[in-house]
C-alpha cells in the first residue's frame, strides 16, 4: 500500500464523492495520524506529533486511506497514487501545487530518478500530515523569535552558537531538525526529507513548521537553567523564551504560516556574503560535516534555491523594516561583534561581559 493513514472521525459515507483533488483535500482536512515510534529529539517520542497519545487501532471511525482508495469512487485516486514519485506523493497529500518553475523542474527530474530505497520506504509506511493551526501557539509578548537567514554556508550556525552562549537563546536550525527527523527510526518522512535535502529543495512547510513548533514548546516546558536572578534566567521565566530560528523561513508560504500558527517573529538577522565565499566555506566544511548536501552538485542547487525562493522572503521582511543585515565575509569574531550590536539594540538584552 502506498499511503496508509488513519483518519479520525470520518465515515466513508461522509466523504463527498467529487473529483480527485477534492478527495485529496478531504483526506488532508481530516486528522491523519501515524503509529508512533520512539525518538529522542527534544523530549518527544515523535517530534512531529502534537497528540498526547498514539492513535489506537481499536478506536472507532478509524478509516485507512487504503480502504478509502480501494472503494469506488476513490479507486481512480489509487491508480493515480501508484504512478507518483515520493515527492509527488507527499506534495499531493499535503496538497502542494507545483507552483514555481524551479520546483516543477526539479520534481520532474526527481520523477525519473527517485532512488529505490526512498520509494520502498514511502510505499510501506504510514503518512503523517502535521496539522497547523490558524492561531499562534505562542504569545509574541512572551516569546521572542529571531529568524536567522543567509545563503548556504554564510555562517548562520556559527554565529548562533555564540549567541546561545552569551544570551541564553534556544537555537533551532530547521535543517538540523529535518536531518534528525530524516534519521529518526520510524519516521514516515525520512525518505522524502532526504530527497529534498539532496536536491536543495524546500521540504513541505507542514513538516518543518511542526518540528519547529514542537521543539519550541519543549524548550518552553524544559527551559535552560541559569543562575537565579540573572538576566538570562529572567528571559526564560514564567513561560517566556528566546529563540533563534536558523535557516528558516526559506519560502514565502513558511514565513506566512509560521507567523499565523506558531509566533510572529521579532526580526531577521540576515548574513550576506558572496557565493564564492560560501562555496569555499562549504567545501571546507564538507571534509568533516558528513552532510549529504555538502558536495558541489547539491551546493549549486542550494544556491539556486536560495536566490529564487529564499531571497524573496528576505525582501518581504526588508520591506517591513524587519531585516538587520550583517556582512558575513569577515572572520567569525568580527562578524559576531556586529551581531552583538544588532541584538543589543533590537532585543534590549545585555549579555554578560
Ligand atoms: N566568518 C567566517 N569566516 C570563516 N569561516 C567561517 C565563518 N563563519 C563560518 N565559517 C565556517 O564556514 C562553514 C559554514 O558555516 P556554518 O555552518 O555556520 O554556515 P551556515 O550558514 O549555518 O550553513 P548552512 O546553511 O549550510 O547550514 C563552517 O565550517 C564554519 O566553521
Ligand atoms: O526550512 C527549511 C530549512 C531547510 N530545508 C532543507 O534542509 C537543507 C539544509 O538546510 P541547512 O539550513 O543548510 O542546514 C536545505 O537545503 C533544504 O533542503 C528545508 O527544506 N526547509
Amino acid at each position: 500500500m502506498l499511503f496508509r493513514a488513519a483518519l479520525e472521525d470520518v465515515e466513508l459515507a461522509m466523504v463527498p464523492p467529487i473529483d480527485t483533488m477534492h478527495i485529496v483535500n478531504t483526506v488532508h482536512q481530516y486528522h491523519i495520524w501515524s503509529s508512533r515510534s520512539p525518538g529522542d529529539l527534544c523530549h518527544r517520542h515523535d517530534p512531529l506529533s502534537d497528540a498526547p497519545q498514539p492513535q489506537s487501532s481499536s478506536q472507532p471511525h478509524n478509516l485507512t486511506t487504503s480502504r478509502l482508495l480501494n472503494n469506488p469512487p476513490f479507486s481512480s485516486l489509487h491508480t493515480h497514487f501508484i504512478n507518483m514519485t515520493v515527492i509527488d506523493k507527499v506534495k499531493e497529500a499535503l496538497h502542494i501545487g507545483h507552483s514555481d518553475k524551479h520546483d516543477a523542474a526539479s520534481t520532474a527530474s526527481a520523477s525519473t530518478s527517485a532512488p529505490a530505497p526512498a520509494q520502498a520506504q514511502a510505499d510501506g509506511e504510514t503518512a503523517v500530515v502535521p496539522q497547523l493551526t490558524d492561531t499562534p501557539a505562542f504569545d509574541k509578548a512572551r516569546v521572542t523569535v529571531i529568524f536567522v537567514l543567509g545563503g548556504p554556508g554564510a555562517g548562520k550556525g556559527t554565529q548562533c552558537e555564540k549567541l546561545v552562549q552569551d544570551y541564553g537563546f534556544a537555537h533551532f536550525s530547521a535543517g538540523d531538525l529535518l536531518r534528525a527527523e530524516q534519521n529518526r527510526p520510524g519516521s514516515t518522512f525520512g525518505a522524502m526529507i532526504s530527497e529534498y535535502i539532496r536536491e536543495g529543495k524546500i521540504v513541505p512547510m507542514e513538516v518543518t513548521i511542526k518540528l519547529l513548533e514542537n521543539a519550541m514548546r519543549d524548550a518552553l516546558l524544559h527551559p535552560p537553567s541559569f543562575p537565579e536572578g540573572s538576566t538570562l534566567a529572567e528571559s526564560w521565566k514564567d513561560g517566556k523564551g528566546l529563540f533563534l530560528i536558523d535557516g528558516f523561513p526559506r519560502k514565502m508560504d513558511q514565513a506566512i504560516k509560521f507567523d499565523e500558527s506558531v509566533c510572529e517573529s521579532s526580526f531577521v538577522l540576515f548574513f550576506s556574503t558572496t557565493e564564492e565565499v560560501m562555496l569555499e566555506r562549504l567545501m571546507e566544511r564538507s571534509k568533516t560535516s558528513g552532510r549529504e548536501d555538502d558536495n558541489r552538485e547539491s551546493i549549486v542547487k542550494r544556491f539556486r534555491t536560495f536566490v529564487e525562493t529564499s531571497m524573496p522572503v528576505v525582501d518581504y521582511y526588508r520591506q517591513r523594516g524587519k531585516v538587520v543585515e550583517i556582512e558575513a565575509s569577515p572572520p567569525v569574531n568580527v562578524v559576531y561583534a556586529n551581531v552583538r550590536v544588532a541584538i543589543d539594540q533590537r532585543v534590549g538584552l545585555v549579555a554578560p561581559a
